[in-house]
């Protein structure tokens, strides 16, 4: 997710040395440099104008501080005006209404809509502990009906049938009444794409949303077609209430120039980000959070709440638990955190969140994180119970024994031994100083801001 906008930045940053004051010189070149990278991340013009211009300006004012090098005063600087282009503060959705809610879904066809309408549905059903009811007003093609059909079963949720040819405004009522009927909270309504902006889809969905008035209608977009999606959604937002957006393909699209525009374009807040196909594929969007995303910076926070909703508390603390009794941690409590961490989904979405992520992903380039702890566990499994509890009775002949059931070289035994040691070694540190001092650690380490604030 926006690579090359990260790279580019950074070498901007990169090249302001020195000691002391920002100089008006570097702040012109590094200005100069900026444009270019926002230029090629395929930002709006009116967007980068604004931006260099708040950049140039905030820089020039900023106060000096003993601690902070001049390099540090203009990530700062940038980091903030970022975070102001993206939206400022988050903007979550609203259900505040006499339910059921209704969503509106708009936008072009292929945008990802109907993913989009399964991926909401589950956060919905999921964190919001909602029942959500969908339904498809794409009367022209019947696989898009279709299609959420087999989307509202894959996330478990009640979708209400429509056929092609009805009157689109008279399903959405029927529905309505359906959702009021069995007490659902929300109702989420796709609608039909078309290949461009034209007037009959227009006044079509302008009619939808004059007749249920949704609490949030959505405009999902293409995160690919980078300032035309901005152009897209503008177009959009001049004909409907446009309440938020939610950019999809985020995770094909190293620009970020939608990211980047549509905020300022529209004037209205993205909401989402859609980041990959699988349903669970979608995240919150926080300005201050991309920001720093961009700057090659991390998410720790998005990190940290996705490793806690995904993992599975109990086992955490019982090992936790036993490594404060100072028992030993083994092979098996190895095997268990690979399984946890198999269970978080994509390792590219986590290292993703990772401060200096940029780094970290191109030294794994050639290297299937997946594939390897598959490979992990199947070695662990092809021990006995007794070489998982005591490590150091593997010597040569178990070593090829142990290879041989896991279709593996001893080598790749050898080398899960080491990483075991490894970890082993971090766990009793933990263990020793406990939680406390390892968060002050990182604390030191993580760039001002980043830390979760109290
Ligand atoms: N990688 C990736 N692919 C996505 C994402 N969202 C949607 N897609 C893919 O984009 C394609 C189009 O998505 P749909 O949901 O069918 O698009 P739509 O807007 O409903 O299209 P119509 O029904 O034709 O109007 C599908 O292949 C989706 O899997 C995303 O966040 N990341």
């Amino acid at each position: 997710m926006f690579e090359n906008l990260t790279s580019r930045l950074s070498r901007v940053l990169d090249s302001i040395r020195g000691q002391g004051r920002l100089t008006e010189e570097q702040i012109n070149a590094a200005s100069r440099e900026l444009r270019m990278a926002l230029l090629e991340a395929d930002v709006a013009l009116p967007v980068i104008k604004d931006f260099i211009d708040k950049v140039k300006a905030r820089a020039l004012g900023v106060e000096i501080t003993q601690s902070l090098t001049p390099g540090q005063e203009f990530l700062r600087v940038v980091q903030q005006e970022l975070t102001a282009t993206l939206g400022g503060t988050a903007e979550p959705l609203n259900l505040r209404t006499q339910p059921p809610a209704i969503i509106l879904m708009a936008g072009l066809q292929g945008s990802g809509k109907t993913t989009s309408t399964g991926k909401l549905a589950l956060w919905l059903k999921e964190r919001e502990k909602k029942k959500v009811l969908v339904v498809s007003c794409d009367v022209y093609r019947p696989a898009a009906i279709e299609q959420l059909r087999i989307v509202a079963g894959n996330v478990g949720v009640d979708w209400f049938p429509s056929q092609v040819g009805q009157d689109p405004v008279a399903i959405a009522q029927d529905a309505l009444a359906q959702a009021r009927k069995q007490y659902a909270d929300v109702l989420i309504v796709d609608t039909a794409g078309r290949t461009t902006v034209d007037e009959d889809m227009m006044k079509e969905i302008a009619a939808l949303n004059a007749a249920l008035t949704p609490i949030e209608t959505l405009f999902v977009v293409d995160s690919m077609t980078g300032q035309d999606a901005a152009k897209t959604a503008r177009a959009f937002a001049d004909v409907l209430p446009l309440t938020g957006v939610i950019l999809t393909k985020v995770d094909g699209d190293a620009r970020g120039g939608a990211a980047l525009s549509v905020r300022q374009v529209t004037g209205r807040p993205i909401k989402f980000l859609g980041v990959g196909e699988k349903s669970d594929r979608l995240e919150v969007f926080h300005p201050e959070r991309i920001a720093n995303r961009i700057l090659g910076q991390g998410d720790v926070l998005s990190l940290i709440e996705e490793t806690a909703r995904k993992v599975d508390q109990e086992k955490a603390q019982k090992l936790a638990d036993k490594l404060k009794k100072n028992k030993r941690f083994d092979l098996e409590d190895f095997r268990e955190q690979m399984l946890q961490v198999q269970n978080m989904g994509s390792m590219q979405s986590l290292i993703e969140k990772l401060p200096g992520a940029q780094q970290i992903q191109a030294q794994l380039k050639n290297v299937d994180t997946e594939k390897q702890m598959r490979r992990t566990v199947a070695i662990i499994n092809s021990m006995t119970r007794q070489e998982r509890h005591f490590p150091d009775l593997i010597k040569a002949a178990r070593k090829r024994r142990i290879a041989a059931g896991a279709g593996v070289e001893v080598q790749q035994v050898n080398q899960l031994l080491r990483q075991f040691e490894m970890t082993r070694d971090m766990m009793k540190k933990v263990a020793s100083g406990g939680m406390a001092k390892l968060m002050r650690g990182l604390a030191g380490k993580l760039p001002p801001g980043m830390m979760p604030r109290r």
